[in-house]
């Protein structure tokens, strides 16, 4: 588990303390996959280099696993590194070492496995990413997904139990991104390892995190399940990241709310009732006419969920909501 009691950072330029995270409270949990989004500049890159200490805090207490690594010496803070590995967005490998070296490189660095340990361990973590024909190339003559795969071999070289992904896939096309997001998801069940995962694309967030954390000027705007957070935004800076999610343009959306006529409700299905024929009944029932105004059926995770956007005209609306309500959808009325 990762806590942080307070914890804040300022960096000194030019003489003047320029904070870039404010004083924070939060719990990372052992085994989950916890997304921090945000956009350029607000902090996600110092928070997480915060919690391998690549970036000592300028207040507060950072503990992992119950210990308060703040004040570990040179020499505990080594040994303490080895068990949190980080990726990157360009992937930073040695550009002058085959893949497989680039994966030793970590044991080698640590000085205490041996040669046929690294061997092993290096096989193996070639095998895990599916990179074992590819063991004796350099990294210029592999694509973006797999040296990002050899960025994760290399990161989990000396079994971590936390690992940072820093805009892992920001460099990725979409469906390299898929990849790579799958493979993280598999080694977080498979390892148990938590994963902490800065992104400014909500969409990453939505394929693969439990928890989210949302920044903006330093601060934690919003923190919590990715399918609360997600579905029913609070801070604004978080509604700008979903609506950009699903290609919506607040403004266009709002526009076309105010052409439509009636009641607009949102309604927003989650699990086995995104699949259920409800509206015909609920129209029936309540002799409630409706038109969608928009519409959407994807997943969170391995969760389905959906989301409509409804005028409503005529008829008991009272009815039509207590009937949706009923069925576990969640009703939330725009105008
Ligand atoms: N080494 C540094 N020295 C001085 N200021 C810094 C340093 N690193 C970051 N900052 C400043 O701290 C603030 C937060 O930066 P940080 O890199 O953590 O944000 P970010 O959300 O990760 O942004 P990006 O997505 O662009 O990487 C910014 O104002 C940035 O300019």
């Amino acid at each position: 588990m990762i806590v942080f009691n307070q914890v804040q950072k300022s960096y000194q330029v030019g003489g003047r303390a320029i904070p870039a995270l404010l004083p924070t409270d939060m719990t990372i949990e052992t085994g989950e996959v916890f997304g921090i989004v945000g956009h350029s500049g607000a902090g996600k890159s110092t928070l997480v280099r915060l919690i391998n200490l690549l970036e000592p805090p300028t207040g507060g207490d950072i503990l992992i696993d119950d210990e308060n690594i703040t004040g570990y010496s040179a020499a505990e803070l080594r040994a303490f590194r080895r068990k949190v590995g980080m990726i990157f967005q360009h992937f930073n490998l040695l550009s002058s070492k085959t893949v497989a070296d680039n994966i030793a490189f970590p044991m080698k660095l640590a000085g205490i496995y041996s040669k046929a340990e690294i061997r092993e361990r290096v096989q193996e973590l070639l095998a895990r990413v599916s990179l074992t024909d590819q063991a004796d190339k350099y990294p210029s003559q592999l694509s973006g997904g797999q040296k990002q795969r050899v960025g994760i071999a290399r990161a989990l070289a000396c079994r971590p139990t936390i690992l940072l992904c820093d805009e892992a896939t920001s460099a990725l096309d979409p469906q390299t991104t898929q990849s790579v997001l799958r493979l993280l998801g598999d080694l977080n069940k498979e390892l148990g390892l938590t994963i902490v995962l800065i992104t400014h694309e909500m969409d990453v967030v939505r394929r693969v995190c439990d928890r989210v954390a949302v920044m903006d000027g330093g601060r934690v705007v919003e923190m919590g399940a990715v399918s609360d957070v997600f579905l029913h935004p609070q801070h604004p800076t978080t509604r700008d990241f979903v609506f950009e999610s699903e290609s919506v343009d607040s403004q266009e959306r709002q526009q076309d709310l105010q052409k439509a006529s009636g009641r607009i409700l949102r309604l927003t299905f989650r699990g086995e009732s995104t699949y259920q024929p409800l509206l015909g009944s609920v129209a029936r029932a309540s002799g409630v006419d409706f038109s969608i105004l928009s519409g959407r059926i994807d997943h969170i995770k391995d969760t389905p969920y959906g989301q409509l956007t409804l005028s409503l005209v005529g008829g008991d609306l009272e009815v039509a909501m207590e009937a949706l309500e009923a069925a576990d959808v969640h009703v939330e009325v725009v105008r």
